[in-house]
């Protein structure tokens, strides 16, 4: 049985479909009311469960603005037409057909074939009745012929008013009309009450919003998130939708709430209407709260420093890399810039719109595996850097590697590795393989990272040396910097805050070198300088390289939880 509702703008209309022989299927109450009152019954109607609005006119169009069921306009008919000529046919002269274009039109047709002389004035809103009226009036219109408004206008303008009324075929046409739109929705209602239900649940948490961060929809799973709706407003969320729209392709953003890190993946939804998808991720730890798998979205792209040969021939390498789907391992002592090449090829193929999924080989265990595969299943392009994969264990390496080649041609794959005892236990197919050279096998790169961490500093301390004099460069050649870049860019920092003068001086190399604890290990000194924020970051810093960057033990040190710590390097 389909509801329906008539919504009828005068009484003759209601009365006229009460005497109709209405179709079984097809339940038919009434009611009378016109414009503003009409949308009051059709909200009511709602409410209560009718399927479907019938009426007519403005009241029609009025109610179709306000509410989400069908709304069927009763059109007036030729039948319609002729009943009210027939009915003024005594009135001869001084008559005019107020109404829209499609009244008018059909009407003309009819006082032609009849010969009626009836003057036609086409509105396109209501609200120009009352003018029309009045000129007509003016102009010796004795008889309007219209709508309800029209009629209602008419006779307080002291005109004669004849409303034009539909007949039982018009009431007919829209009762047939009801039962097609009826069974259209009820098809369309059930896709969509099944999309809603996956949506619904899906098991992650899932959010519409539009461009400003106004909630469309959310699912169950994103609505158990304690304060979820405070997520939403949160800034990164602007940042990220921002990114989806304009780039119009997956972004990720990492938030920390409620001293929660999330992995959040926007995507477009509609680009016609600025909606974006946004999907939240739990970020990958392990036990102790370390970061296992990080997305870096917008990474930044370092320029690569070096006077040597073999920066020379890197670039070639780095092309080559890019070029070829096959894994790409770099392998290099510590702080010999592996990730920074790894950077450099994902460069050359990508550009910053495609992430980098950063995955901690050490702390990989088997528990990741499946939260790996959620990434992997919703990146579409991109680099993937594993890091430590010799400190990765043998039976989950090959788990994990079957991952890795099982990835699309869209995302390049490149493992760091600081040896290669490993190559024999494991099979690695047909990859490419670049060594990175120590610091003292490529003396030359010395001085021109020296030049570059000076300026580092200009940058961070506004410190104003400019270089090294003969004597200093010779006693920083001679070094094996063990620790490779990282142990440069402490020497070189520390120098940069003893030197009074322009040039740095053996002496002072000797100072910073010769201190104990230097040796291998890479020690930044404490300067008081800068603001509170920058040496309480320097301090965390400092005790993060001699935990080997342990965020849980450093955290631990510090008497702060990690994520507080995570958040205040973050800190700009
Ligand atoms: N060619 C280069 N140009 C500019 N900066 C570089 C270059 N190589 C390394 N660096 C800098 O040196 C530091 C160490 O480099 P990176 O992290 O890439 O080394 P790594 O071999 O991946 O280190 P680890 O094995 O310890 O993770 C970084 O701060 C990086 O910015």
């Amino acid at each position: 049985m389909i509801k329906v509702l008539l919504v009828a703008p005068y009484n003759g209309l209601a009365e006229t479909a009460k005497n109709m022989d209405i179709p079984a299927d097809i339940q038919l109450d009434t009611t009378v009311a016109n414009l503003e009152e009409g949308v009051i019954e059709a909200k009511r109607a709602k409410e209560v469960g009718y399927d479907i609005i019938i009426s007519r006119g403005g009241t029609a169009s009025l109610i179709q603005e306000s509410v989400s069921i069908p709304v069927v306009h009763i059109d007036i008919t030729g039948y319609d037409m002729l009943r009210v000529f027939t009915l003024i046919s005594g009135v001869k002269t001084g008559v005019a057909l107020v109404g829209f274009r499609n009244i008018s039109e059909g009407a003309v047709t009819i006082c032609e074939i009849l010969e009626f002389d009836v003057k036609m004035v086409t509105i396109e809103s209501s609200s120009e009745v009352r003018a029309k009226l009045e000129q007509l009036k003016e102009d010796g219109t004795a008889v309007v012929i219209g709508d309800v408004i029209t009629v209602e206008v008419a006779q307080r303008l002291g005109l004669r008013g004849v409303l034009i009324t539909s007949g039982r075929e018009a009431i007919m046409n829209a009762i047939d009309e009801a039962k097609r739109i009826h069974h259209f929705f009820r098809r369309v209602n059930y896709r969509h009450h099944i999309y809603k239900q996956a949506f619904e649940q899906i098991p992650l948490p899932l959010v519409l919003v539009d461009e400003k961060g106004k909630v469309i929809e959310q699912n169950e799973s994103f609505a158990k998130i304690d304060k979820a709706n405070e997520l939403v407003r949160a800034e990164s969320l602007s940042r990220l939708i921002k990114r989806v729209i304009d780039y119009q392709q997956t972004q990720w953003e990492e938030i920390e709430f409620e001293s929660r890190i999330y992995q959040l993946q926007g995507f477009p939804i509609s680009n016609r209407e600025k909606i974006v998808g946004i999907q939240l991720n739990a970020s990958v730890n392990n036990r102790d709260g370390e970061r296992v798998i990080s997305v870096v979205n917008d990474p930044a792209h370092q320029p690569l420093i070096g006077d040597s040969e073999w920066i020379e021939q890197l670039e070639e390498k780095v092309d080559r890399a890019a070029a070829t789907n096959e894994i790409t391992r770099l392998v290099g002592e510590r702080g010999t810039g592996k990730y920074t090449v790894a950077q450099q090829i994902h460069f050359k193929r990508f550009d910053h719109t495609a992430p980098i999924v950063e995955i901690q080989g050490s702390l990989f265990t088997r528990e990741t595996l499946p939260y790996l595969k959620k990434i992997f299943n919703s990146l579409t392009s991109g680099t993937v850097i594993v890091k430590n994969t010799d400190l990765v264990t043998y039976d989950i390496k090959k788990e994990l590697l079957y991952l890795l080649t099982d990835l699309s041609n869209q995302i390049k794959v490149i493992t760091l590795q600081e040896d290669l005892r490993e190559t024999d236990a494991i099979t690695y197919y047909d990859d490419e393989i670049i060594f990175l050279p120590p610091l003292r096998e490529r003396k030359k790169d010395i001085l021109a990272f020296v030049d570059y961490f000076l300026t580092e500093m200009h940058m961070e301390k506004g410190s104003e040396t400019v270089g090294v004099n003969e004597e200093a460069a010779r006693y920083l050649l001679q070094y094996d910097w063990k620790g490779n870049l990282p142990e440069l860019r402490s020497v070189v920092k520390q120098l940069s805050c003893l030197t009074r003068g322009y040039y740095i001086d053996v002496s002072d190399v000797k100072k910073v070198m010769n201190k104990d604890n230097l040796a291998n290990e890479s020690v930044e000194s404490l300067t008081i300088n800068g603001t509170l924020k920058e040496m309480e970051k320097q301090i965390i810093q400092q005790v993060l390289m001699e935990e080997n960057q342990n965020q849980t033990k450093a955290a631990k040190r510090l008497g702060i939880n990690r994520s507080t710590l995570w958040r205040k390097l973050r800190d700009e």
